[in-house]
C-alpha cells in the first residue's frame, strides 16, 4: 500500500520514567537497607552501601549518584500512576495514526513483567492501555471506522517465536522497501475489545519462556513484544481519503543480569548469554543514539540483535517512544541499579522523529475489492467440486453387494494410509527435530565466536580509550566511539558495556577451562603415554614417580584437573606415595596463575629402575608427554556440546535411512495410485522443508560471518589508527630532535623492528611523552598478545566453516578449497590452520581449539601466499616522501650485535626518502638489539616510521 505523509515529521524527545520497585521479603531477609530515593518528581539519589559515612577522607571518592529524569516513580506508585505518567499520552496518538513504543528495562527481578502486565487485581500497563485505546476508539464511532489486530512474539535466545501459534516455528525479520521491519508468517489476529486481547494475552504468555533463577523464581527469559495495529478511516468515505494506521508497540524485556550473580549455569547461562547480548546491542544503540542527539554523527548499529532490528523505530525512527526503567532499591542490587540508571540516563537524549501513517485508500479499497473477488472465484470453484463428489458417493440401491466389499476395501486402505501417512510423519518430524537441533548448536557456536569478537573489540576499545583519558585529552575525530560515561560519572570509571564484556569473556574462560580439563582427561586415559617403550610389567610397577612440568605460558587453571586424571589413571600402576605428593605439589603451585589461552604441553617424567638393575642404584628416566592442552580464545563449543553434535548427526543420518526405506516400500503397500501420490507429495514436502532448514542455517551462518567481519573491520581499523597516530607523534618527535638540524646523525637508534625506540644519547637524550609511551604500549601490547591475529583468524575459521575445506598439515597450515594456504597478517607473521578447529601462529600460540590433528610427515609447511579470505591485502603501504631535506646521500652503518650474524658491520648510502627495498631488508634483518649508526641514521629511521 502506498504511504502519504500530511504533515513535515516532527521531532520528539524519547520519554524515560524510572520505577523503584518496594523491597521485597528476600532482601529484607538477607538484611539489605534502601538505598534509592525519589527526591521530588524527578529525581532519584542513588547512595553507595560500600561507603564509610565517618570516612571524611574518602569522601571526595563517593559513588553517590543523582540523576534526574521524567518522572520517577517509587514503590508508592500504583499501576494506574505509572501508567498515567508513562504511557497514557500514547494512546491519542496511536488511534490518529502515530507509531509509539513502551519498553520496560531493567535487571531480572526489578519489576518489568509486573508493571507491563501486573495481577488480575492490579493490571498493567498492557490492559490500561488497551481499555483506554477501546474507549477512545468508541468515542468516534459515530464518524470512524476501525480495525484493530494484534500480534505476540518473543525473541527467546535470538530466535522469534509466534506466541499466538508457538508450533509456527521460527520466525523471521525482513525489512521492507521502506525500511520498515516485517515478520513474515506471524498471527495477526483482528479484536474488538481489550479483554479479548487480555485474553490472547494471557494465553500467549503461558507460552512464553519464564525460569526460576537465583534472582527471580518467574524469571521471563525472553522479550517479549506486543504489537497493537489500529487502523482507522471516516464512514461512508470518499474513495480518495486516507486511512490512518498507527502501531502500539508494547515490549517487556529480559531481564539484564550479571551471570556472577545469578549464579547461572548450563541452559540459564546461555540465555543469560543471548540476553545480555541482546541487551548490550541495545545500550550500544542507545549510546550511538543520545551521541547522535548531542550532535556527534554515530553510527547507530541496529544489526547487531533482533531485538535492536525490531526496535528500530521506536528508537530512532518514526515512534513515540517511552521508556520504563526499572530498579529495586535494595543496597545489595546496587551495581545493577547504578548501570541501568546511567543507560537509561543516555537514552533521554535520544530524538525520534514521528510522522503519521497514512495509506492511500482508493488503492486500500482496489486492493480488498481484488482480494473479495478472488475469493469469491475461489468459492464457486469449491462448490462445483463439492457437488461433483457428492453426485459420485450416492449409494446406488440396485448395486448395493457390490459396493460393501469394496466399502471395505476402502475402509482398510484408508487406515493402511493413515497408518503410513502417521509413520512418514513421524519420520519426518524426528529428522526435523534433529536438524533444528543441529542448526541451533551451530548457531550457537558461531555466536560464540561472534560474541568473543566483540567483547575484545570492546575491550580494546575501552584500553584506549583510557589511554587517552590518563592523558587529559579527547579523541580526534576518528576515535569517535569513546564512550562518555565520564561526563555523567565526573570520573574515569570502567563503563559497564567493557565490565560486561570482561565478564562474559572470563565466564567464556571458565567454559573452556572444564572443557580442556575434560580433554586433558581423555587424553589421559591413554595408559601407554606413561611408560618407556620396551619396559615389562615389573619394570612398571617397580619405581614410578610423576611430576608434572609445563611451559611458561601454561594454563595453569587446567593443570589440576589433568593432575587429577593422571592420579587417577597412575593409581591402579601402584604409584608411589612420594609421586603423588609431587603431583599434588605441583598442582598447587599452578594454582591461581593466569588463565592464558595457550598451547599447554603436560608431561609426565618416568623414572623406571630396569628389572636386571634393582638394588644398582640405575635409574633411567625420561620426559613423556602426557597430554597436549588447548585452551583457545573463541572456540567455546564445550565438549558435552561437540558429542552431542556427533550423536545428534548420528541420529539424523539413521533417521534419513529409515524413512528413504519406507519412501521405498510405498509401491508395495496396499493402497491406491491416489493415496502413494500423496504420500510422495508428502515426501517431497518434507524434503522441501528439510531444505529450507539448511539454507536458512545457511542464511543465519552467513549473517553472522558479516557481523564478524565488521567486528574484524572495526578492531583493525581501530589497531590502524593507534598505529597511524603513534607514526604522527613519532614523526613529530623527529622533526622537534632534528632542530636545529646542527646535530644530524650523534645518536645511536636501536631499531625494534618497525618502530622507533627510544635509545638516544648525545644532546642530553630524548624525552619520550608519557602519553606516546602508553600508546606505543598498548600498540605492542596489541601485537604481541597477538589479540588482531586472533580476530582474523577467528574470521577466516568462520568463512573456512562455510567455504573452504580445511585439512591436517605437518606443523601449520594447508587449507584446500577457496582461501586455502598460509594467511599473512599485517605484522607478517604467518598464521596456519590446521584441522577445522584448530590453529596456530608462528609463534606456537594455539588461536583456537580442539586438540591437534596428529601431524602427518607428507605434508610440508604450507608455503603459496594468499590474502586473507575477504581480500584485504597486507602489503607494506608505498613510501611516503616526507620531506627532501636529506637528499644528499649520508653514511648509514648497520650493526648486528648478534652472535649468528657475526657481529657484522654492513655499510650503505641513506637517502631520503630511503629505498622502500632496502628498507624492507632491514625490517626483515635487523633484529631488536641491531643498531642503525651514522649521520644518515636519522633518515633511515625515518623511513622505518612511515613505513
Ligand atoms: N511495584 C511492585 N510492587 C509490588 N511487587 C512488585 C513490584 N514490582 C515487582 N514486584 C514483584 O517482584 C517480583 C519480580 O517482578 P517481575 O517478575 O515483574 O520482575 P522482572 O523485572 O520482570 O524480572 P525478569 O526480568 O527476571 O522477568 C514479582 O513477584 C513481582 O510481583
Amino acid at each position: 500500500m502506498r504511504e502519504i505523509a500530511t504533515a513535515e515529521p516532527k521531532d520528539q524527545q524519547l520519554m524515560v520514567a524510572l520505577r523503584i520497585r518496594p523491597l521485597n521479603d528476600a532482601e529484607v531477609e538477607e538484611g539489605a537497607t534502601t538505598i534509592a530515593h525519589k527526591v521530588g518528581d524527578q529525581m532519584v539519589v542513588l547512595m553507595d552501601p560500600g561507603e564509610d559515612p565517618e570516612d571524611t577522607q574518602r569522601a571526595h571518592r563517593s559513588r553517590e549518584k543523582t540523576f534526574i529524569f521524567d518522572t520517577v516513580l517509587d514503590q508508592h506508585a500504583s499501576q494506574e500512576d505509572v501508567y498515567c505518567a508513562t504511557t497514557q499520552r500514547l494512546v491519542e496518538g496511536v488511534i490518529s495514526g502515530y507509531n509509539a513504543t513502551v519498553f520496560a528495562y531493567g535487571p531480572s527481578g526489578a519489576g518489568k513483567t509486573y508493571t507491563m502486565l501486573g495481577m488480575d487485581a492490579e493490571p498493567g500497563i498492557y490492559l490500561q492501555t488497551l481499555t483506554d485505546l477501546f474507549q477512545a476508539i468508541e468515542e468516534t464511532r459515530d464518524n470512524m471506522d476501525y480495525s484493530v489486530s494484534m500480534s505476540y512474539l518473543e525473541i527467546y535466545n535470538e530466535v522469534i517465536r509466534d506466541l499466538l501459534n508457538p508450533s509456527s516455528g521460527f520466525l523471521d525479520l525482513r525489512e521492507d522497501s521502506r525500511g520498515s521491519i516485517q515478520i513474515p508468517g506471524i498471527t495477526e489476529v483482528s479484536t474488538s475489545n481489550a479483554q479479548e486481547i487480555m485474553q490472547l494475552l494471557t494465553r500467549g504468555n503461558r507460552e512464553r519462556t519464564q525460569e526460576p533463577t537465583a534472582t527471580n523464581q518467574t524469571s521471563s527469559r525472553s522479550h517479549a513484544v506486543l504489537q497493537v495495529t489500529v487502523r482507522q478511516w471516516g464512514r461512508g468515505t470518499e474513495l480518495a481519503e486516507a486511512v490512518r494506521v498507527g502501531r502500539l508497540f508494547m515490549v517487556d524485556l529480559a531481564g539484564s543480569e550479571r551471570a556472577s550473580q545469578t549464579q547461572n549455569q548450563g541452559k540459564r547461562m546461555k540465555e543469560g548469554a543471548h540476553i545480555n547480548r541482546s541487551l548490550l546491542a541495545l545500550g550500544n544503540c542507545i549510546n550511538a543514539l543520545s551521541e547522535k542527539g548531542g550532535g556527534r554523527a554515530q553510527y547507530v548499529n541496529f544489526r547487531d540483535s533482533k531485538l535492536t532490528r525490531l526496535l528500530k523505530d521506536a528508537l530512532g525512527g518514526n515512534s513515540r517512544t517511552v521508556m520504563i526503567a526499572h530498579i529495586s532499591p535494595a543496597s545489595t542490587h546496587f551495581e545493577e541499579s547504578r548501570t541501568t540508571l546511567l543507560y537509561a540516563y543516555r537514552a533521554k537524549n535520544i530524538k525520534t522523529r514521528v510522522k503519521r501513517n497514512l495509506l492511500n485508500v482508493s488503492y486500500h479499497i482496489a486492493q480488498y475489492t481484488d482480494v473479495i473477488s478472488d475469493l469469491r472465484r475461489e468459492i464457486e470453484h469449491l462448490k462445483s467440486k463439492l457437488e461433483k463428489q457428492e453426485k459420485r458417493s450416492e449409494p446406488d440401491t440396485q448395486d448395493v453387494q457390490a459396493v460393501i466389499p469394496a466399502h471395505d476395501t476402502e475402509e482398510e486402505s484408508r487406515q493402511q494410509m493413515n497408518k503410513i501417512r502417521a509413520q512418514l510423519i513421524g519420520a519426518f518430524k524426528e529428522q526435523l527435530e534433529m536438524r533444528r537441533s543441529l542448526v541451533e548448536l551451530e548457531n550457537t557456536n558461531i555466536e560464540l565466536h561472534v560474541d568473543t569478537s566483540r567483547h575484545l573489540l570492546t575491550i580494546a576499545d575501552w584500553e584506549r580509550e583510557k589511554t587517552h583519558q590518563a592523558h587529559g585529552e579527547r579523541p580526534g575525530p576518528e576515535g569517535g566511539e569513546e564512550l562518555q560515561e565520564a561526563d555523567v560519572e565526573g570520573e574515569c570509571a570502567e563503563p559497564p558495556e567493557v565490565a560486561l564484556a570482561r565478564e562474559e569473556i572470563s565466564t567464556l574462560l571458565a567454559e573452556q577451562r572444564k572443557t580442556a580439563a575434560l580433554k586433558v582427561g581423555r587424553q589421559a586415559a591413554a595408559p601407554h603415554n606413561y611408560f618407556m617403550d620396551g619396559e615389562t610389567e615389573a619394570q612398571r610397577a617397580s619405581s614410578l614417580s610423576v611430576t608434572l612440568a609445563e611451559n611458561d605460558r601454561l594454563a595453569l587453571g587446567a593443570v589440576p584437573a589433568a593432575a587429577e586424571c593422571l592420579q587417577t589413571h597412575l593409581q591402579p600402576s601402584k604409584l608411589q606415595s612420594k609421586g603423588k605428593r609431587l603431583a599434588q605439589r605441583s598442582v598447587a603451585a599452578g594454582r591461581g596463575h593466569p588463565f592464558e589461552g595457550r598451547r599447554v604441553l603436560l608431561c609426565g617424567i618416568v623414572s623406571a629402575v630396569p628389572a636386571g638393575m634393582k638394588g644398582h642404584g640405575a635409574v633411567a628416566s625420561m620426559h613423556v608427554p602426557v597430554g597436549h592442552l588447548h585452551v583457545p580464545v573463541g572456540a567455546r563449543l564445550p565438549t558435552r556440546l561437540v558429542s552431542r553434535q556427533a550423536g545428534l548427526e548420528q541420529r539424523l543420518a539413521n533417521a534419513k535411512k529409515k524413512a528413504s526405506q519406507m519412501e521405498k516400500l510405498l509401491p508395495r503397500q496396499a493402497i491406491s495410485e491416489g493415496q502413494r501420490e500423496v504420500l510422495q507429495l508428502l515426501c517431497r514436502a518434507h524434503e522441501l522443508e528439510v531444505e529450507n532448514t539448511e539454507l536458512q542455517a545457511r542464511s543465519l551462518c552467513c549473517k553472522n560471518l558479516l557481523r564478524q567481519k565488521d567486528f574484524v573491520i572495526q578492531r583493525c581499523r581501530q589497531h590502524r589508527l593507534l598505529g597511524e597516530q603513534l607514526v604522527r607523534e613519532q614523526r613529530q618527535l623527529i622533526q622537534d630532535m632534528l632542530h636545529p638540524p646542527s646535530s644530524p646523525g650523534t645518536g645511536t637508534y636501536v631499531l625494534s623492528r618497525r618502530l622507533l625506540l627510544l635509545d638516544f644519547h648525545g644532546n642530553g637524550g630524548l624525552v619520550v611523552p608519557d602519553a606516546l609511551e602508553k600508546r606505543y604500549r598498548l600498540y605492542s601490547q596489541e601485537r604481541g598478545e597477538g589479540t588482531l591475529n586472533r580476530l582474523l583468524l577467528l574470521h577466516s575459521l568462520m568463512a573456512g566453516a562455510l567455504h573452504i575445506n580445511v585439512t591436517p598439515a605437518r606443523g601449520g597450515v594447508r587449507c584446500q578449497g577457496r582461501g586455502a594456504g598460509t594467511y599473512h597478517t599485517p605484522q607478517r607473521s604467518r598464521l596456519k590452520a590446521t584441522s577445522g578447529h584448530w590453529l596456530q601462529g608462528e609463534d606456537g600460540s594455539v588461536l583456537n581449539g580442539s586438540p591437534p590433528p596428529p601431524e602427518d610427515s607428507s605434508r610440508d609447511q604450507a608455503d603459496g601466499r594468499k590474502d586473507l579470505p575477504w581480500g584485504a591485502q597486507f602489503e607494506l603501504p608505498p613510501m611516503l616522501l616526507e620531506t627532501d631535506r636529506y637528499r644528499a646521500p649520508l653514511p648509514v652503518t648497520l650493526v648486528f650485535p648478534e652472535s649468528g650474524t657475526g657481529g657484522q658491520q654492513m655499510d650503505f648510502q641513506a637517502t631520503a626518502p630511503c629505498d622502500p627495498e632496502l628498507l624492507r631488508v632491514l625490517i626483515c634483518a635487523v633484529g631488536p638489539g641491531a643498531s642503525v649508526q651514522g649521520a644518515g641514521a636519522v633518515s633511515v629511521c625515518l623511513g622505518l616510521m612511515l613505513l
